[in-house]
């Protein structure tokens, strides 16, 4: 995914999912005395009745002052060190503290217990972040908005529709055949990328070749055609799409302040509100091309009294379940959460891989012992490979979460951590810093696939230190689509390569831009293995 909510709230950087995660000023928190004057009598936790003496507010709650996090953020560009200010922050002020930017407050949760007891406690409809500037941007075109930008019953109708399609394993399994084709791709583009080096190995920047692995597969599905994103030359409309998906990623901190800007402002400083609206143009102008192909195909094909098949697009046009223009922003949408996220994930997973050949051979051995050599792996085959299940976690679980954050606006008030949260609080639930944490995953900084290994139906390793697609009714919709492509992919780079780190990559670590992405590019060497 790009970016799960509004672009404009500075205070949900803590969570921000690249244009996903983010929102507007104006006060809405309404905190006021910090909540303390919205405080009960008494009031009911998960451990019982407790007197109203018992609990702390707002205002006894530790964290940076705002002068500190203006330094922070603007003076010592905090906002690409987002994950470690976490942690930091963490060390300094606990498992719960607040944050301000002038009337803004966000209370950031780092602790597994305690994201626990804020997800188990949301209710039917879950917030995450104030997306009024993606909502005014839709009014302003007369679109709809899509699953990440709506909200109450707007959000349940569509999300009832597209959980029936895309939420379970076998939901997305049929999807395997159409993933192998991309991957056949992309196994022939590393060949003819490593071709074109002196060492005839290197594949400079794999994340832009993951980005057009990612944004080929998730079409595929979505769209049901291909885009030719990983062909030499790729094609203009397709470009054009990639150039809006850059502008929105680049302009990142420009567009996040598109709607933080009072409206009149606009006039003076336009450009952040020009660009978050001209890239929005580009994504749904390819998905309008896409969606309406597909729907003249549908029509001629009834037309001369055919059959229809097809696939996740073809259901949604045929079904009618949601009309045009929703049908058009969810799949630019979810075609804008499902690209970067899967790319980066794939990334970071190939350079773990290669700074660790040990971990490598024994993945290879297991995807050779358990399929033989040559064969193709499909979704049914993942299962019985569980060092590839747990390469993938062991990434995205831990080590490099590509959603660093998350956020909740608490639907009513709320007792977390002993402190009373009063309904219509942004909350920050801090994913990078419980996901490494020692007491949640022992020697959390190790690189280690095999812990996700599950000796038998009790034994399970997941918990709420670590939620890469979220939690509950409201986490990720992609969430099989994105599993099927990144583990189609690894395993056949696996069976194909060894992969190794080039020479010319340097330590390459992480930095946040939205997304947790590398602060450099990975260069890695892919060699033939000899089976
Ligand atoms: C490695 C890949 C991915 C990661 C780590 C990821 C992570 C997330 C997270 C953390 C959320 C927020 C969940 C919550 O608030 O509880 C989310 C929401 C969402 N994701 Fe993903 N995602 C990925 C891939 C995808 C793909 C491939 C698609 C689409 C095909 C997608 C579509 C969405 C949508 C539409 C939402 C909003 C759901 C809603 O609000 O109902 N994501 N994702």
């Amino acid at each position: 995914m790009s970016a799960l909510t509004d672009i404009t709230n500075k205070n949900q950087l803590f969570f921000t999912v690249r244009a996903l995660h983010k929102s507007a000023a104006s006060g809405s928190f309404g905190i006021a005395a910090s909540g303390e004057e919205a405080m009960p009598k008494r009031f009911p936790t998960p451990e019982g009745v407790v007197e109203k003496t018992a609990i702390k507010t707002l205002n006894e709650m530790p964290g940076p002052s705002t002068l500190s996090n203006l330094i922070e953020f603007f003076w010592r560009d905090g906002f690409s060190r987002i994950h470690e200010i976490q942690m930091e922050h963490r060390k300094m002020y606990g498992k719960i503290f607040k944050s301000r930017f002038g009337p803004q407050l966000v209370v950031s949760v780092a602790d597994r217990d305690l994201v626990a007891e804020v997800l188990r406690a949301e209710g039917v409809a879950p917030q995450r972040g104030n997306m009024e500037s993606w909502k005014e941007y839709r009014d302003l075109r007369g679109r709809s908005t899509g699953l990440i930008s709506a909200e109450g019953d707007d959000w349940l109708k569509m999300r009832s529709v597209l959980r029936q399609l895309i939420m379970r394993p076998r939901d997305v399994a049929v999807f395997s055949d159409d993933v192998n084709d991309v991957v056949d791709d992309l196994i022939k583009r590393v060949c003819i990328l490593r071709s074109q080096q002196s060492d005839g190995a290197t594949v400079h920047n794999v994340n832009d070749l993951f980005f057009k692995y990612a944004m080929e597969g998730v079409s595929a599905i979505l769209y049901e055609c291909r885009l030719g994103c990983l062909e030499n030359k790729i094609p203009q409309e397709t470009q054009d799409y990639i150039d809006a998906l850059h502008l929105m990623f680049s302009s990142f901190k420009t567009t996040m302040y598109a709607g933080a800007i009072p409206k009149w402002l606009r006039t003076i400083i336009p450009k952040p509100w020009e660009e978050f609206c001209h890239s929005w143009d580009g994504l749904f102008r390819f998905s309008h091309i896409h969606v309406n192909k597909r729907l003249s195909e549908i029509q001629s094909q009834l037309e001369h009294g055919k059959e229809v098949k097809g696939g996740l697009l073809t259901h949604m046009l045929i079904t009618k379940e949601m009309n045009l223009e929703e049908i058009y922003a969810n799949v630019t949408e979810m075609l804008l959460a499902g690209v970067d996220t899967t790319s980066f994930t794939l990334s970071w997973a190939s350079y773990l891989l290669a700074q660790h050949p040990d971990i490598q051979q024994q993945i290879f051995t297991e995807v050779m012992t358990t399929l033989g050599p040559g064969a193709i792996a499909t979704a049914d085959d993942v299962p019985r490979l569980p060092l590839i299940r747990g390469l993938v976690k062991e990434t995205l679980s831990r080590l490099f979460p590509v959603l660093p954050g998350n956020g909740r606006v608490t639907q009513d008030d709320l007792v977390v951590g002993g402190y009373f949260i009063p309904k219509g609080t942004q909350l920050a639930l801090c994913h990078y810093a419980t996901s490494l944490e020692d007491e949640n995953f022992s020697e959390a900084i190790e690189f280690r696939p095999d812990r996700w290994i599950r000796k038998d139906n009790t034994d399970r390793v997941d918990n709420f230190g670590s939620i890469p697609f979220g939690y509950g009714i409201r986490s990720c919709i992609g969430r099989r689509i994105a599993e099927l492509e990144m583990h189609l992919a690894l395993i056949r780079l696996i069976q194909r390569f060894q992969i190794g780190v080039s020479p010319l990559t340097a330590d390459v670590k992480a930095k946040t831009h939205g997304l947790l992405c590398p602060s450099a590019p990975i260069n890695l060497q892919f060699i033939d293995r000899k089976n």
